[in-house]
């Protein structure tokens, strides 16, 4: 088996998320977000995160995400792959990358897009949130990642 994606993919939009776990070394909890819009998608836990902007990678992206939703700086630790180049599919149009990251600097709070911050621990108890549908395998695969 091997870690390396083994599907091309060509999503137009690429998203970034962060699992942002109390510490990168021995991570026992994770941040999680729920979303406060589109109505779709309001109430739903979600990696925090957005869509990468022309001319930015997908780390400057995710860095930026944090700072304007939450307030923070931070450190990103390893990427969780998914079996895509572009990461994890979330919808038709739709594909996130996702890297464990650490808070360098501030306290977070629930600025831009999100209800509620939570913390959780890394164990079976995080799969029973109500998350974005399209996260559940990442959430899987992070738990027997971590
Ligand atoms: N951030 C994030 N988005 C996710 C996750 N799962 C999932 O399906 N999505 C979807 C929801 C949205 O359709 C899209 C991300 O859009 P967004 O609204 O967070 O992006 P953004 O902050 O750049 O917002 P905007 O500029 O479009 O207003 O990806 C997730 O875990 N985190």
């Amino acid at each position: 088996m091997s870690d390396y994606p083994t599907e091309s993919s060509d999503f137009a939009v690429q998203v970034v998320g962060a699992a942002i776990v109390d510490s990168l070394d021995g991570p026992r909890q994770i941040l999680v977000a729920r979303r406060s819009a589109p109505e779709a998608l309001a109430g739903l836990w979600e990696f925090p995160g957005g869509k990468v902007e022309p001319e930015e990678t997908c780390e400057q992206a995710l860095q930026r995400e944090l700072s304007e939703e939450l307030g923070i700086e931070s450190i990103l630790g390893q990427e969780i792959s998914g079996p895509l180049m572009q990461g994890w599919q979330l919808n038709d149009r739709a594909a996130m990358r996702v890297w464990t990251s650490e808070i360098s600097a501030g306290n977070p709070q629930p600025l831009q897009d999100h209800s509620e911050l939570r913390w959780v621990n890394l164990d079976e108890t995080l799969l029973e949130l109500d998350w974005i549908p399209a996260d559940f395998p990442i959430v899987q695969t992070l738990l027997e990642t971590l």
